[in-house]
């Protein structure tokens, strides 16, 4: 998948999805590494067969490899993705099929689609889209639906390639009354600039194409390559700032109502005490206290990994049902095989001895949610359904969603220093181990604050020490941010600045 994502637009890269649709495997990092990083076609191509050696792959046999390709709206997309192709064809036996402009969760939703022997063109995306969206939405309870049920929905495409994916899509769904702004069509507004889910959930202000019109109603932004989903509110038509509605509460959002599903479909079970579905939620360090202290609330079982989304996939795949979610906006909901296999079964025994119950509409809705979210990847269309379908189930506007639980204000900072590789971290980087004595001087820290939480680790994106504090009020959490960037500042040295 050729895109930067919620990078600028003269920015470019590359995202590659392993044959289940997933990320690429970590232990294949190191050789994506070097060969960006080779110094010239001699290097690549020595880079190449040691690769090809070491890890026993059968090239230019009877077994052809087909590689999906996809980009997204860059203008700079176009060379690249030729040049991708001629890169793939100079291997005997590989075969490079180009499926166009697309979203990188469409890209991946196709290959994994491929590798099942199913469906796997575009149409075919947004058919499973809109059938499952559909079957959600006729399954809301009656008494539920009522005149004062909120279905208008302000889109910010971030001038990406989503806004044009979600119009398609929005032909084929009823029950919702969606616009698109900032579509980047016509050469109108630049991508991800002022607008986007990266810049609505960094800078919490209105985006732009946005303003007085779009007071009170429901709003969301994607990323530039549409895997990154974020809901806000313009409270009032002088305000600048919005109300944020990010990852960790369309998190909470899905759990809840999963939570609730679960809980009617296994009322009658008797096992023991012990809850027959393993529902897990995994979080990072960065996931607002006040998310946590909700989901433990709701009494469940909530873990936590590292920063970036390979760390939260992976550990959500060990559940029955995981939901993972980053604060900025990138996750999905997995579903094992095992259990959507005894969900089909359990429906089927339901649909013959008590159809139109209310367990057997909590098993359908299940298994329509595992149709509609991607199982890939975090996708923000598919997203983006799914918060739409839970609402109308919930009968909550967007005001009632966000009053879940109050963000505990927090400050995030970034400090320079000499060696990022010198901070060493564990228990999902939320505790530094090297150099050691840092620690205890920011729990030091963080104990003069009320709800005062604090952590630092290395970026894996940028040559830098990031800082997270959070506390009760915005001026503690301030103030604890900058305490522990100059403790950074002055352990790790040559730090000058702090953003
Ligand atoms: C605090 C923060 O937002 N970190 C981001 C950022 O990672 P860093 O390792 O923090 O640079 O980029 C990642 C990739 O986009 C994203 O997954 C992650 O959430
Ligand atoms: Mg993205």
């Amino acid at each position: 998948m050729i895109t930067a994502s919620h990078n600028p637009v003269s920015d470019n890269g590359v995202k590659i999805a392993d044959p289940d649709g997933g990320m690429m495997v970590q232990r294949w990092e190191p050789f994506a590494d070097a060969l960006a990083n080779a110094p010239d076609s001699e290097h690549l191509l020595h880079l190449v067969d040691r690769f090809v050696e070491e890890e026993n792959i059968p090239i230019g046999g009877v077994q052809s490899a087909e590689v999906l390709l996809g980009r997204d709206t860059r203008p700079s997309g176009v060379a690249l993705l030729e040049a991708a192709k001629h890169g793939i064809n100079a291997i005997i036996g590989a075969v490079a099929i180009d499926m166009g402009v697309l979203t990188t969760p469409q890209l991946h939703w196709m290959v994994r689609s491929r590798n099942k022997g199913m469906g796997a063109s575009e149409s075919d995306y947004l058919a499973q889209l809109s059938k499952s969206f559909r079957c959600l939405m006729n399954l809301v309870p009656r008494e539920r639906i009522t005149d004062s049920l909120d279905t208008e929905l302000v889109v910010d495409g971030a001038n990406g390639v989503g806004g044009g994916k979600l119009e398609q899509l929005k032909k084929t769904v009823t029950g919702l009354d969606i616009s698109v702004k900032n579509t980047g069509k016509n050469g109108e507004g630049v991508l991800n600039e002022s607008c986007g889910a990266d810049y609505v959930q960094k800078e919490k202000v209105v985006p732009s194409g946005f303003g007085p019109d779009d007071v009170g109603i429901r709003c969301a932004s994607l990323d530039g390559d549409a895997d990154r989903l974020v809901y806000f509110l313009i409270p009032s038509a002088s305000s600048k700032n919005i109300d944020l509605i990010d990852g960790d509460k369309i998190l909470s959002l899905f759990a809840v109502f999963i939570k609730e599903q679960l809980d009617v479909l296994y009322k009658d079970s008797d096992s023991n005490n012990k809850p027959p579905v393993r529902l897990g939620i995994v979080q990072t360090a960065y996931a607002n206290g006040a998310s946590t202290a909700y989901l433990k609330r709701l009494g469940l079982e909530v873990v936590f990994t590292p920063t970036g989304v390979k760390y939260l996939h992976k550990k959500a795949a060990e559940y029955d049902i995981g939901i993972y979610f980053e604060a900025n906006g990138h996750g999905t909901v997995l579903f094992s095989e095992n259990f959507l296999s005894g969900l089909e079964c359990r429906s089927n025994e339901l649909a013959s001895a008590s159809s139109g119950s209310k367990q057997h509409k909590a098993a359908l809705r299940l298994l329509a949610v595992s149709q509609l979210i991607n199982q890939a990847v975090g996708d923000a269309l598919s997203g983006l359904l799914l918060v739409e379908a839970v609402l109308q189930y919930m009968g909550w506007s967007i005001r009632r969603w966000n009053e879940l639980y109050q963000d505990l204000p927090s400050r995030q900072l970034k400090v320079k220093v000499a060696d990022q590789n010198a901070v060493v971290t564990a228990n999902a980087e939320t505790q530094v181990v090297k150099p050691s004595g840092l620690q205890e001087l920011i729990d030091a820290e963080s104990g003069k604050h009320p709800h005062g939480r604090c952590f630092i680790r290395p970026s894996g994106t940028e040559d830098i020490i990031r800082v997270y504090a959070e506390a009760s009020m915005q001026e503690a959490a301030d103030s604890l941010a900058r305490s522990v960037a100059l403790l950074v500042d002055r352990v790790l040295g040559s730090g000058n600045s702090h953003q």
